[in-house]
């Protein structure tokens, strides 16, 4: 297979400074070497740059950076849509808000050539404020939103041209959910997985039941990995550790299983903070969640199918 990586350096999205250096951080760790010793190519498409800066303006007064991040998005839905008909594209962040533009652009490819979008969102957070409800006024707290088409984004984020259905969209390692979210999410239909599902029924019966339904659609299936959705003991370079996250071991069985689908189509890591990490750790646990989504394993076994 053959992998792109692109970077993008998007700290606007977030309340601290430190995620621009997310795309060199994986790269430090040699995340280029590691997915090629798995016998894929990789290209590297360097780091993105945000479109010029366009008026945008919005009555909720809280939001913070907005016109800095439509120009981001303005950018990378473009590019995304464009890498996504060329093998596997692997977006470096950058602060979560750029799953709008990477989610937005790859379901618009999906929807050219007639297939369903679907997304695994691996986080403590759902992400899923509108530019209305948000309180932190964050937006890397949006993006889940608006590439479903939920309403307060028209005519500010670039024009959706192809919403993902909130039915196709499974988020798990859940804990911390926004009061408005928890409605939201409710209401549109979302599958949310919170950690206490993970303690009762264990990862891998929740996502397999995920994945036989993307393989049944035929769909294309984008991972957005958020560090955060990994525990902070194991994943402390990331600007809003929540306890109680993912295991090591829980991470690894998830990106394995998705490997073994065969189902992934695009993949972002997201909200890594080289700032905030202690001697390159959570780079390389990044890193070698990446190595075992595309292929790597302990041992030989003989290959699961879906669908
Ligand atoms: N991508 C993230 N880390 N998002 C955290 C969002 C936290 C909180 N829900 C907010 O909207 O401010
Ligand atoms: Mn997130
Ligand atoms: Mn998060």
């Amino acid at each position: 297979m053959h992998c792109t990586l692109l970077g993008i350096p998007v700290q606007s999205g977030t309340g601290r400074r430190g995620c621009d250096m997310g795309p060199d951080g994986l790269r430090a760790a040699g995340l280029t070497e590691a997915i090629e010793s798995l016998g894929h190519t990789v290209s590297d498409a360097g780091n993105l740059e945000p479109a010029p800066l366009r008026p945008v303006s919005h009555p909720n007064s809280v939001l913070k950076a907005l016109p800095e991040t439509v120009a981001w998005l303005d950018a990378l839905s473009e590019k995304a849509y464009a890498l996504a008909s060329e093998g596997m594209p692997v977006f470096l962040g950058g602060d979560h808000i750029m799953a709008a533009g990477t989610v937005s652009g790859v379901a618009r490819h999906a929807n050219d050539v007639g297939r369903p979008q679907f997304v695994l969102w691996l986080d403590a957070h759902p992400d899923f404020h509108t530019l209305n409800s948000t309180t932190s006024g964050n937006l890397h707290g949006t993006p889940a939103a608006y590439f479903t088409g939920q309403d307060s984004f028209e005519d500010i984020y670039p024009k959706l041209h192809a919403a993902v259905s909130p039915e196709n969209v499974c988020m798990i390692g859940i804990r911390s959910v926004d009061p408005p979210e928890r409605i939201l999410l409710r209401e549109a239909g979302v599958t949310v997985h919170d950690m206490r599902a993970i303690d009762e029924n264990g990862i891998a019966v929740l996502l397999s039941a995920f994945l036989e339904k993307v393989a049944a659609a035929n769909g294309m299936l984008h991972v957005s990995l958020d560090v955060d959705f990994l525990d902070p003991s194991i994943a402390p370079g990331v600007g809003t550790t929540v306890p109680g996250g993912a295991t090591f071991r829980e991470a690894h069985l998830a990106m394995e299983m998705l490997h073994d689908s065969g189902l992934v189509t695009s993949l972002d890591l997201v909200e890594l903070n080289p700032f905030l990490d202690e001697r390159g750790k959570t780079a390389l646990l990044l890193t070698d969640l990446t190595a075992s989504l595309l292929g790597r394993q302990v041992m030989d076994r003989p290959t699961r199918s879906f669908g």
